[in-house]
């Protein structure tokens, strides 16, 4: 790591410039995280006041960190990844007793080349997820997701149909791989895959397979929201999702999976909360050029509006494909989607949120989480009770007639030419 690196010397004038463009191994200017540059570079009471605008207080403090198991960490540095870990509090109520989960996070880039044989790259990815999963089952770690399509490159973008022959049924291998570490560290674990329905026409969807701590399968919920922007044209490879907006309750509370590009869409969001989510997690694939700007605020802002937990997790790396495509934009042929950000993070429903993992580095990302905050957040601030849904169901309800007139007064004078 350089944090010299974005700098450039003008021969001319001899004076050092700082370069606008990204650091090419994905970092940021040499350091894993924005947190990490503001961290090294501000004096620490300054760093203690950007990071209190940052990131938020929770229960009127900074975000504590936690301590993870030795083992954990030589995990992390046998294998090379990112280890971070903190501590969401809730108050102390008189009739409840705190519900307090580990919830955990992890972000990857893939293993091999996209050139090698398909076998050897989910195989590849297999082993190396292997230990950071093991890294979460002994740090304690009671719900585990990963990331977006995990057992394969993100191919959507070339459009080639190849790339299918990754997707699975429920019940196939990636599952079975992860029901043994599930059973192992009596964990849930969430895994995002591309799925075959092989009992509907061998149908692809992009989908969350949820495995409860027993190995059990406890459900599915297929993406809602498939994107046409940028090389992210997913619905060449598979369908709007079918399975609404489940709710699984698991042995350590109610979760949901808002699978990538929902997150641009606040209803979604909305709907799992109206479903009685308390932790809501969002695996993702997106690129700096299109989304970074977006990412620390969407999952965020949905933690406060639906005062539940969220986890958002990102791939990591630069992922290049055999073939070059176009993107439909007039732009050259490419053979790459840019770079996955990386920078899986927590946020919680009193606006407090983590630091993000590495930009550039698989990691492991470990919070612990009193559930009560959820209701506490409720009762506070009333979003739920002040929402006035009867509005908006009815607004919607006009809009989707085709008859639909959107309710505009024009002012009178609009066309009247001034004096
Ligand atoms: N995988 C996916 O839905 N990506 C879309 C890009 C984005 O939403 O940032």
């Amino acid at each position: 790591m350089d944090p010299n690196q974005n700098l450039t010397i003008d021969t001319e004038n001899g004076q050092v410039e700082e370069s606008t463009k990204p650091c090419s191994d994905g970092s940021v200017c040499g350091y894993d995280s924005l947190h990490q540059l503001l961290s090294a570079n501000l004096k620490p009471h300054l760093f203690q006041e950007v990071n209190r605008i940052l990131l938020g207080l929770n229960c009127a403090k900074a975000l504590e960190t936690n301590s993870v198991p030795e083992s954990a960490k030589a995990l992390s540095s046998e294998h090379d990844f990112d280890l971070q870990a903190f501590c969401f509090h809730a108050d102390k109520e008189l009739l409840r007793e705190p519900r307090i989960v580990r919830v955990g996070l992890i972000q990857n880039s893939i293993a091999v080349p996209t050139t090698a044989h398909f076998l050897d790259q989910k195989r590849a990815i297999f082993g190396k997820l292997k230990p950071i999963i093991d890294a979460a089952g002994v740090s304690g770690v009671n719900i585990l997701c990963l990331q977006e399509a995990w057992t394969m490159p993100f191919a959507f973008c070339t459009r080639e149909k190849r790339w299918c022959e990754f997707a699975e049924p429920v019940d196939g291998e990636s599952t079975q791989f992860l029901q043994d570490l599930a059973r192992k560290h009596n964990m849930v674990i969430i895994s995002p895959i591309l799925e075959r329905d092989v009992n509907h026409g061998e149908t692809l969807w992009n989908t969350a397979v949820i495995i409860g701590n027993h190995g059990n399968i406890i459900g599915k919920h297929r993406k809602n929201h498939i994107p046409r922007v940028g090389d992210f044209n997913e619905s060449t490879y598979y369908m709007e999702g079918n399975t609404g907006h489940p709710v699984f309750e698991t042995a350590y509370g109610k979760i949901a999976v808002n699978i990538c590009y929902g997150r641009h869409h606040p209803l979604n969001w909305l709907a799992f909360g109206l479903n009685g989510a308390e932790i809501v997690f969002n695996p993702s694939a997106t690129v700096g050029e299109l989304s970074e700007p977006m990412w620390p605020i969407e999952a965020r802002n949905a933690a406060i509006a639906n005062s539940y937990f969220v986890g958002s997790i990102n791939r990591v790396g630069t992922e290049v494909f055999p073939n070059p495509f176009t993107s439909g934009d007039g732009k050259p042929q490419h053979a790459d989607f840019g770079h996955f950000y990386g920078s899986s993070y927590f946020s919680a429903p009193d606006a407090a949120c983590t630091p993000s993992l590495s930009r550039h580095r698989d990691g492991l990302l470990i919070s612990d989480m009193d559930l009560n905050l959820c209701r506490q957040i409720k009762d506070k601030w009333g979003f739920r009770m002040t929402a006035r849904y009867e509005l908006y169901a009815d607004l919607l309800d006009r809009y989707l007639k085709p008859d639909f007139e959107p309710q505009v007064i024009a002012d009178p004078m609009l066309h009247k030419k001034s004096a």
